[in-house]
């Protein structure tokens, strides 16, 4: 990517209209350009999950476009992120399927490189899925509600890996914590509940 593609959006969400058997949300707009953390704000239920995954395609869209500059790399850290509890992965190999672990790990991590993930915490194994997405090398990262289970040192470290990210990447962030997005965000896109819903 060169200077010039800094001021050109990495995904243009357009007139965004997306959901699963039927609409939950939108229409939506905005555009994420590198090197800003946005967060997307509203209430339980408006559709802030469907937004991200509409990106993914995991969620259906049904009207508007979500585009993509050319050759963008996206990870996802889900809300709930859920693992098989037969697979006896260790921190350190989640964090090599997740290409995330060419970069030494932060001291909060370091403790659960050795550690299965089955016998991680809530806490511990959501820092270190938002680490596996933050240490990798794609250019969108998606957060759906990173601080879930964490306490006040692990939301320091999530706020510091994601202040630490650099342009070209960009950081598409949903939260309830409302200060935590105020204190990390560059900008905050409302979403509200589709009129047909209210
Ligand atoms: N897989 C699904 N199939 C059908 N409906 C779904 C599915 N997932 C979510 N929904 C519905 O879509 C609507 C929006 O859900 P979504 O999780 O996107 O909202 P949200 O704003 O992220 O909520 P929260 O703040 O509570 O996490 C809700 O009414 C929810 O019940």
């Amino acid at each position: 990517m060169s200077n010039d593609d800094n001021n050109k959006p990495l995904l243009t969400v357009d007139g965004l209209v997306a959901g699963y058997t039927g609409p939950v949300v939108g229409p939506v707009s905005f555009d994420v350009f590198p090197g800003e953390v946005l967060g997307l704000s509203g209430p339980n239920g408006a559709g802030k999950s469907t937004v991200l995954k509409a990106i993914t395609a995991e969620a259906k869209r049904f009207a508007g476009t979500v585009r993509p500059c050319q050759g963008l790399t996206v990870t996802h850290h889900q809300q709930r992120p859920e693992l098989p509890p037969e697979l006896p992965l260790l921190g350190r190999e989640l964090l090599k399927v997740m290409a995330a672990d060419r970069r030494d790990a932060p001291a909060i991590i370091r403790p659960l490189l050795d550690r299965p993930i089955n016998r991680m915490s809530g806490g511990q194994f959501q820092l270190l899925e938002a680490w596996a997405c933050l240490g990798g090398d794609a250019e969108l990262v998606l957060l759906d509600e990173p601080t879930n289970n964490l306490d006040g040192d692990a939301m320091e470290a999530l706020a510091e890996f994601i202040r630490a990210a650099r342009p070209p990447r960009a950081i598409l962030m949903v939260s309830h914590e409302r200060d935590f997005l105020q204190k990390n965000c560059s900008r905050i896109v409302e979403i509200s509940h589709r009129k047909a819903e209210a």
